[in-house]
């Protein structure tokens, strides 16, 4: 985590917006309106909003995955707004997607060497990559590695899934990370444990996260900042304190007041402060 405010911008978004056409319909529905954002290396962003407010077409567009309508997206000061796919593609591994379902995300097919190979192109021989590969897994906490390399998705857990998801992710060594609802299903300890897992690679690497979460009390333990989203526009943007404590906008108020267990008798144990799961032993 960061509170500098003079960090290397690592994400700019500039006026973005993005409409979509209404099947079987002319009209257009606005997914994100005009869009000013800048996230810094090191720091954690969260973006909140209820349903159909526009956080995960902003994701995508984040990610490059989405063209904006109108605005520029820079990455560490590039303008990749106008950048040709073929170019993309090799800026684009710089910010890398986690996604809510892991195992929608990976090839039934290929095994968990294969997927990470395939993001550890850059290294030249395989014994490197295998070396690379068996420590990204020890590292997420899927170990021993030797016993995971040769699986395929289906026959790991969603725990272990969503560790993978991240092994792959870092295969790429991001600056940015997109997590879109990456905890979303997940049980109590899993969240608990790759909250701490994401904490901890964070401060290891320096890395920027955009944070998407429906869960406002998840938003005020991890991020730096808290962006809230209505109607496509953000409309608050500011620390965790600021924003989830003392709203000025009312949509945001709405928000954190409908939220029953942010304050209440039984807080939703979203993020415990304490080191990763150091063994990474449990199907998780
Ligand atoms: N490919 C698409 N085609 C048409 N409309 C879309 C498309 N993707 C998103 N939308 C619309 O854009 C708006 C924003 O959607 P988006 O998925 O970004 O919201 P969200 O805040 O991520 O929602 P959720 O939390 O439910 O995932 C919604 O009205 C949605 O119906």
């Amino acid at each position: 985590m960061t509170n500098e405010t003079t960090a290397e911008p690592v994400l700019e978004l500039r006026g973005v917006s993005k409409q979509y056409r209404r099947r079987g319909s002319v009209t257009h529905v606005t997914a994100v309106d005009g869009v000013d954002l800048t996230i810094r290396r090191g720091e954690s962003f969260a973006l909140v909003g209820e349903s159909g407010s526009g956080k995960s077409t902003l994701a995508k567009l984040a990610l490059c995955l989405e063209r904006p309508d109108a605005g520029q997206i820079l990455l560490r000061g590039r303008d990749l707004t106008g950048l040709r796919v073929s170019k993309l593609r090799g800026v684009r591994t710089a910010m890398q997607p986690i996604f809510q379902d892991a195992s929608a995300s990976f090839n039934p097919r290929r095994s968990v060497q294969s997927a990470l190979f395939q993001a550890l192109g850059r290294l030249r021989t395989t014994a490197e990559r295998r070396a690379h590969a068996a420590d990204l897994l020890e590292r997420v906490g899927l170990r021993p590695a030797a016993s995971f390399l040769d699986r395929l998705p289906h026959e790991l857990s969603g725990g272990q899934r969503q560790r993978l998801a991240i092994a792959r992710a870092l295969a790429a060594d991001p600056v940015l990370v997109v997590a879109d609802e990456p905890l979303s299903g997940a049980d109590v300890s899993v969240r608990g444990q790759v909250m701490n897992l994401l904490a901890d690679l964070q401060a290891e690497r320096d890395l920027a996260y955009l944070f998407i979460t429906h869960d406002v009390s998840l938003a005020r333990s991890f991020a730096d900042r808290v962006g809230v989203m209505h109607h496509g526009r953000l409309v608050e943007v500011g620390t965790p304190e600021a924003v989830l404590d003392t709203p000025s906008d009312p949509y945001t108020k709405r928000l954190v007041d409908a939220v029953p267990d942010i304050e209440g008798p039984e807080p939703a144990p979203a993020y415990d402060p304490a080191p990763a799961d150091p063994a990474g032993q449990g199907r998780t």
